[in-house]
């Protein structure tokens, strides 16, 4: 009987589809990825000849020389481009470590893999934020992680959290680094020992279910690697942030992530069955599989957005689709901003949105025009009747004019339908379509657009995004009236040469996401940090009195755990207070995010 049923739950789980990953980030990140920046060591904007170009072989602008980029560089920012290197050297020595040795021995007697090296520390102590990334070229972190593990399995990471617990050592949850809200950056006031668990070994596909469509992955599991295992089978999750080259499965649960692709897909909540997470009381995790259960507060959504703070996620359950036999890419201009967040409004009260449909402003959409490469007489030329059409004939003013890029997924005869659907309603919007190379262009340019922060860096650029979510009817205001804001406090730190530009990136029932863009030049700034962040908090506030978000996919990390209160009222902040003391008792998730330190402390006082 016992075996009957061991073999029902083989079948079941199709174990055989249980594999190992090959990642593309291997163990020592270092040896791919750039330490002080953004993405693969080998990809980066440079100078030549006065020209900007662009080196990297995993993306299309490789080798490509950007003469309208360096163009509007100079425009915008009063900048001649010059090949200085500026970028960082390694530091040669690392803050010391604070150690627990009664940690230390019992994880090496546990066998789990185990480093006290700087660089290994060094590169695991912050995420993305331009605040990380500039103390990082400064080399001003005061406080490194002391140590970090990287266990290989569920069962190595309840050790690592009962020792730490055991020995009031402070755990870090780290996937793939690409926080940008200061989630994973070492609390500096910390004494404790500070332990970075590194979860990049745990990125195993446990079993896979074809009858249910369902898969479990370890949670380390990088999204990249994740989708080209799938899709080896024909399947794929759907779930594609501008960030998942690099960033984990754990982390989109712990940071509540959203995907370009979410219409089709959904948002990691809407992808997850099933969720594992370690805490100093043992692992929770939802007993059953079934679809919707209602049995009482879902504690899926303990888990998801808790940003390290409550425990580590280990294993995901996660929804599959068979892969679309078709992929459509799209475009459309509108005569202004408004005339597009109408025609975004009407798509979502229709609910015919395609997998991806993302709406920029005109700052925007030169930004992505000035990212073409160079071209022959030929091209130059088709660009030109292109925008005699676009100004003489459709009568649309260049400066005011805004573009939508748009994605389609699925059967042929759907896409079909959906496609005429979209240019049906943008028509009444004044819009029409402007082809599928340019909206191509628009997604492929998303994962080339993150290296030009570290190239703007060198450049005395300060720059960074930040994003909300908010209902319809107050899309429209929020975008004009931060944008205003942005303007005013430049003029007020007198800064001159600023970009703050918008897109509208998801639609809903009810409100849409807006993402920002902001960077200045800080020539002559004393504290061009400092600078950038009081004006993004400006913004926030902004953000916040035009009815928007705390953050729609970010999170609230270190960045924005001053909001976090009034995001979720007195009563909300006490639940999750007591949520905290009681899964993790002294705090050894003490990583700061949600709320601001000094009540995490009172969390630990409270004991
Ligand atoms: C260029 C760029 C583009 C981005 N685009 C998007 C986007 O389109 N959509 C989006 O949602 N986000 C986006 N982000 C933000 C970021 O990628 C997400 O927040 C992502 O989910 C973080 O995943 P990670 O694996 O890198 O986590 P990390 O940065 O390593 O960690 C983030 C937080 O999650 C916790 N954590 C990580 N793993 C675990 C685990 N196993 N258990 C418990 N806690 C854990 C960490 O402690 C930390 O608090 C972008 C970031 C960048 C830099």
């Amino acid at each position: 009987m016992a075996n009957n049923q061991n073999s029902i739950k083989n079948t079941e789980l199709d174990g055989r589809m249980s594999r190992d990953v090959e990642s593309v980030i291997p163990k020592k990140r270092q040896d791919v990825l750039k330490w002080y920046g953004w993405g693969y060591k080998d990809s980066k904007f440079y100078v030549k000849d006065g020209m900007i170009c662009f080196q990297g072989d995993q993306y299309p602008l490789e080798g490509c020389q950007l003469p309208y980029f360096t163009e509007w560089v100079r425009k915008k920012f009063d900048i001649i481009v010059n090949d200085r290197n500026g970028y960082p050297k390694m530091p040669e020595s690392f803050p010391q470590p604070t150690i627990n040795q009664s940690f230390v021995n019992a994880i090496k007697d546990s066998d789990i893999s185990l480093s006290s090296q700087g660089e290994d520390r060094l590169i695991r102590c912050h995420g993305q934020t331009l605040h990380d990334i500039y103390l990082l070229w400064k080399n001003a972190y005061q406080r490194i992680p002391d140590f970090v593990v990287w266990p290989k399995n569920h069962e190595e990471v309840n050790r690592i959290v009962n020792l730490a617990h055991e020995n009031n050592v402070v755990l870090i949850p780290y996937g793939g680094g690409t926080s940008v809200s200061g989630s994973i950056t070492c609390p500096q006031n910390e004494h404790r020992m500070i332990c970075v668990v590194d979860t990049s070994q745990m990125n195993h596909m446990l079993w896979l279910n074809k009858e249910n469509l369902t898969v479990c992955f370890e949670s380390g599991i990088v999204g990249q690697d994740l989708e080209r295992e799938l899709r080896k089978l024909g399947l794929t999750v759907g779930h594609e942030p501008d960030s998942y080259e690099f960033s984990t499965l754990g982390g989109w649960v712990a940071t509540r992530a959203s995907g370009m692709k979410k219409n089709v897909y959904g948002n990691i909540e809407d992808l997850i069955v099933k969720v594992k997470m370690v805490t100093t009381r043992g692992t929770l995790e939802r007993e059953c599989s079934a679809p919707r259960v209602s049995s009482g507060p879902d504690f899926n959504h303990i888990i998801m957005g808790s940003e390290g703070t409550l425990g580590i996620v280990t294993e995901v359950v996660l929804k599959v689709r068979p892969l679309p036999p078709v992929k459509r890419y799209g475009s459309l201009v509108f005569p202004d901003f408004d005339s597009g967040v109408r025609f975004m409004r009407e798509v979502a009260r229709r609910r015919c949105q395609p997998a991806s449909v993302r709406l920029m402003d005109n700052e925007q959409f030169e930004f992505g025009q000035a990212l073409k490469p160079i071209k022959g007489l030929v091209g130059n030329l088709v660009d030109y009747f292109k925008k005699a059409y676009v100004s003489k004939i459709k009568g649309i003013d260049l400066s005011k004019m805004c573009a939508a890029t748009l994605l389609f997924e699925g059967e042929r005869e759907d896409v079909h339908r959906q496609e005429a659907l979209i240019y049906e309603i943008a028509k009444r919007f004044n819009g029409f379509p402007a082809g599928g190379q340019n909206g191509e262009r628009g997604y492929i340019l998303t994962f080339v657009i993150a290296y030009i922060r570290d190239f703007a860096l060198n450049h005395e650029i300060v720059a960074e995004s930040f994003e909300t979510s908010v209902a319809w009817d107050r899309c429209s205001a929020l975008c004009k009236n931060v944008k205003q804001r942005v303007r005013d406090e430049c003029k007020k730190y007198n800064i001159d040469f600023f970009l703050i530009s918008c897109r509208v990136t998801q639609t809903y029932d009810s409100g849409c996401c807006i993402y920002f863009y902001f960077g200045f030049r800080h020539t002559g700034l004393e504290r061009p940090v400092e600078t950038y962040e009081a004006i993004e908090c400006g913004a926030r506030e902004e953000i916040l009195s035009n009815g928007g978000s705390i953050s729609h996919h970010h999170g609230v990390g270190k960045l924005r755990n001053k909001w976090y209160k009034k995001s979720v009222s007195e009563t909300g902040l006490r639940l999750y207070e007591s949520a905290k003391l009681e899964l993790d008792p002294k705090n050894i998730f003490a990583l700061g995010n949600l709320i601001p330190e000094e009540t995490t402390d009172g969390v630990t006082s409270k004991l």
